[in-house]
């Protein structure tokens, strides 16, 4: 209904041209011909397959004549009596023809003495500069918490009666449900909720994987923003126990939001390989939740346009996936203020603190970086992020703990081990080199047709080189950088 007032409203200010961007088709056409029908003024849709065709009179025939896209216009400027005419896709037949263009404007610049509307729709149409503004724009809205859960019931009430039995569905799976069809078109929501009950005729909470992984294929955002399929357990994180225990903590205050207190995202800083990805990933295995990940890089990338629209919309898109975790990796790549880059960089890091702030949906963000030096002061200072954890390399305990996580990982019996004498081997390893060990080893001993045994660990162990070693000075002085302004993550 507001939809139907709205674009009636546009249209009765008298614009000759409106967009409508939009993949419902059909509900645009069907709003548009109620209007036509409503105020008595006849009403066409057109496409390139079938060209005009009276929408308000049933079984009208169409119009072969007016196929092509320069035919179409022709005959609307040469119509005496106003109409609406909805074209259908009609946005790459602008590009490049003159002749189009100007026929769109004749009809445009006629308005007051023949009442055409032109009514665009597309998936996506730029007007060229010399017809923007004889136009409008109008959006459809999405639907509601409340027309999602109408249209789930529906669609478990047209399941129940093709099968003959009631949907299964518990309360607290049903309104999770509901909450994750949000952002989606009435269509699309409709195919998710139907794609969750028709399996296996109920809606659980194991629906909702699933139904974010397509939620999320079908709001494309170019790579800007990936889903990442690929989350964790904390069972697979050896150490970083005080970064585990601060998000046990906040797990119900971030799922069940109240008051100005909801946690809001935290930063990861520490060497490469330390863990810090896979912590991320592990906050969202924690939580049950989606977890999507910010290309920094392509949010640059020159083919899909302007940095900060770019970073706007992948931020928009998190938001429609709230409740969600987004990662920001090595978010210094993206945010390091070059002087070269005619201020995008600037404009990036402002476009992500602006949203930081001011974001309304539960997005937990979680960014992390492995050179501080060029991580821009106004995104570490307090106030912007909950929480500034250090991930340092793991003591002997820890690497004995992610020794064990990774022998046991590929099939291992771990008590087989002296795993604190091992460790000792290690002293100085990132969890990384640890696992890489683990992996070196295995192959020397399959290549020796001989099981795994300490002598191999200990033998990978002792000519491994780390990075602590390689790259001490830039250790220090993260380790001399984060003393007094990062917590310890483990
Ligand atoms: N604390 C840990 N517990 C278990 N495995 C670990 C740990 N730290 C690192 N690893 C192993 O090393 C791999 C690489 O670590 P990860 O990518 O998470 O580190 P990172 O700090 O994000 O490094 P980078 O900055 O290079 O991306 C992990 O996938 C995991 O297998």
């Amino acid at each position: 209904m507001k939809d139907l007032n709205d674009l009636r409203l546009i249209m009765e200010s008298r614009y000759p041209i409106v967009v409508v961007e939009t993949w419902e088709e059909q509900r645009a056409l069907d709003l548009v011909r109620r209007i036509g029908m409503r105020e008595g003024r006849p009403v066409f849709s057109w496409s390139i397959v079938d060209g005009l065709r009276r929408l308000e009179v049933e079984g009208a025939p169409n119009q072969r004549h007016t196929v092509e896209p320069d035919a179409v216009l022709g005959q609307i400027r040469g119509n005496a009596e106003g109409g609406i005419y909805a074209l259908c896709d009609f946005h790459p037949f602008v590009e490049n023809a003159p002749k189009v263009v100007r026929l769109l404007k004749e009809i445009a610049l006629r308005h007051d003495t023949v009442p055409h509307t032109l009514v665009l729709v597309s998936h996506a149409f730029t007007l060229p500069p010399e017809l923007s503004r004889f136009s409008a724009r109008f959006r459809l809205s999405l639907p509601d918490q409340e027309q999602l859960m109408h249209i789930v019931q529906e669609e478990a009430r047209a399941f129940g009666r093709a099968r003959g039995e009631r949907v299964r569905a518990g309360r607290e799976a049903l309104d999770k449900l509901v909450r994750n069809l949000r952002g989606l078109t009435t269509e699309d929501a409709r195919k998710l909720a139907r794609g969750a009950i028709i399996h296996d005729g109920a809606i659980t909470e194991n629906d909702l994987p699933e139904v974010n992984r397509a939620k999320f294929r079908l709001l494309d955002m170019d790579g800007v923003l990936s889903f990442e399929y690929d989350t964790a357990s904390f069972g697979q994180v050896g150490g970083l126990s005080q970064l585990k225990q601060w998000l046990h903590r906040r797990r119900d205050a971030f799922l069940q939001p109240q008051g100005p207190d909801t946690p809001r995202g935290i930063l990861l800083v520490g060497v490469q390989g330390g863990g810090k990805s896979l912590a991320a990933k592990a906050v969202a295995g924690l939580w049950h939740l989606p977890l999507l990940r910010l290309d920094m890089g392509a949010v640059y990338n020159k083919y899909f346009g302007e940095s900060e629209r770019n970073l706007r919309e992948a931020l928009q898109l998190a938001e429609t996936m709230a409740p969600c975790v987004l990662w920001l990796d090595e978010i210094e790549k993206g945010l390091a203020s070059g002087d070269n880059d005619g201020g995008t960089s600037r404009r990036v890091l402002g476009t992500l603190l602006t949203w930081m702030a001011e974001r309304k949906a539960p997005v937990f963000m979680v960014a992390t970086a492995n050179n501080i030096e060029q991580l821009p002061p106004e995104l570490v200072r307090k106030g912007r992020i909950d929480e500034l954890f250090f991930v340092d390399l793991p003591a002997a305990d820890i690497r004995a703990e992610i020794l064990r996580i990774h022998l046991d990982r590929r099939g291992q019996d771990t008590a087989q081990f002296d795993l604190a004498a091992l460790a000792e081997y290690c002293d100085g390893f990132t969890g990384a080199e640890i696992e890489q060990a683990v992996v070196a080893g295995l192959y020397s001993a399959r290549a020796q047709e001989a099981p795994l045994s300490e002598a191999h660990l200990r033998t990978e162990m002792t000519s491994t080189v780390p990075l602590s070693v390689t790259m001490a000075e830039q250790l220090a002085a993260l380790r001399a950088w984060c003393h007094g302004r990062a917590v310890p993550a483990g």
